[in-house]
């Protein structure tokens, strides 16, 4: 089977604080891939290493088998990185920010019709094609979410990345949102997401790599949630969940 992920040994440092220390992480074609660890475990880091965004100090890191300093494919990927607002201060209508998504695939050409459509189906995938006019401002902390997902998905990517997509999710879009993920696995996208809890992925996740202080300590099927609750100083405050920092316990780690 093709990898698309191969990152060996990888070491990473920010600040003076060793965070990834040997981390192997192999994705394949059409695998649903799982990172999962407790709060400052290196999830983030790990998959900001994959983009590209954090440089590795040592160890290496292969993208559909090029390595990372000669790979110039980034339209393969569509990454969502845990979530900041899609709004940032600049004004822009939901449609503006999908379509500066689909500018990968355009090369700063004018965007074709085709262009156009893959922008208007992004929207539609996610729900979000009767909000295109409005301005990303008026958007709910749900609705944000699933605009940057529309935006990652408007270049059509093989592999995508996303840093914990749930994360301060209404119930009614992470409803939507997992059934375009479950659409996009069926469509034969490889998928590496940062959870801290399986939730409604469950079915779809092949694998989970769990990190602890920068180490992975499973890689295998994903661990079952259940009965596992009660295991002792396992919780994991959520920094993004927009109310009050109470302790979600995934159970998990
Ligand atoms: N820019 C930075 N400088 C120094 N340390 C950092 C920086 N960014 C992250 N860290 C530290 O690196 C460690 C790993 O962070 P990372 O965001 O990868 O963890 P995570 O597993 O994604 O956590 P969370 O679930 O809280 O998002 C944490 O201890 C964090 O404090």
């Amino acid at each position: 089977m093709d990898t698309v992920i191969s990152m060996r040994g990888a070491t990473a440092t920010l600040g003076s604080r060793p965070v990834l220390r040997g981390v192997d992480l192999t994705v394949r074609r059409g695998e649903v891939v799982a990172l999962l660890g407790a709060n400052g475990s290196g999830k983030s880091t790990a998959i900001r290493a994959v983009v590209g965004q954090v440089p590795l100090t040592s160890g290496g890191l292969e993208l559909f088998g090029t390595p990372l300093n000669r790979f110039r494919d980034w339209a393969r990927i569509g990454y969502v990185p845990q979530r900041t607002t899609a709004a940032s201060g600049v004004p822009a209508t939901v449609r503006e920010v999908v379509s500066a998504g689909r500018l990968a695939r355009t090369k700063l050409g004018l965007p074709r019709k085709a262009d156009r459509r893959a922008v208007e189906h992004a929207l539609e995938l996610v729900g979000m094609a009767d909000r295109a006019a409005d301005p990303v401002e008026a958007l709910s902390g749900g609705q944000h979410q699933r605009v940057l997902i529309a935006r990652a998905l408007s270049v059509e990517p093989e592999l995508l990345i996303m840093d914990e997509p749930m994360a301060g999710v209404d119930l009614a879009s992470q409803e939507v949102l997992a059934g375009t993920l479950r659409e996009q696995v069926s469509l034969g996208t490889t998928v590496l997401l940062v959870l801290h809890e399986l939730g409604p992925l469950e079915p779809l996740i092949d694998r989970a790599v769990v990190l602890r202080d920068g180490c992975v300590v499973h890689d295998g099927p994903p661990p079952k949630a259940q009965g596992q609750h009660a295991l002792p100083g396992h919780d994991h405050v959520h920094p993004h969940a927009g109310h009050a920092a109470e302790p979600i316990r995934t159970g998990l780690f």
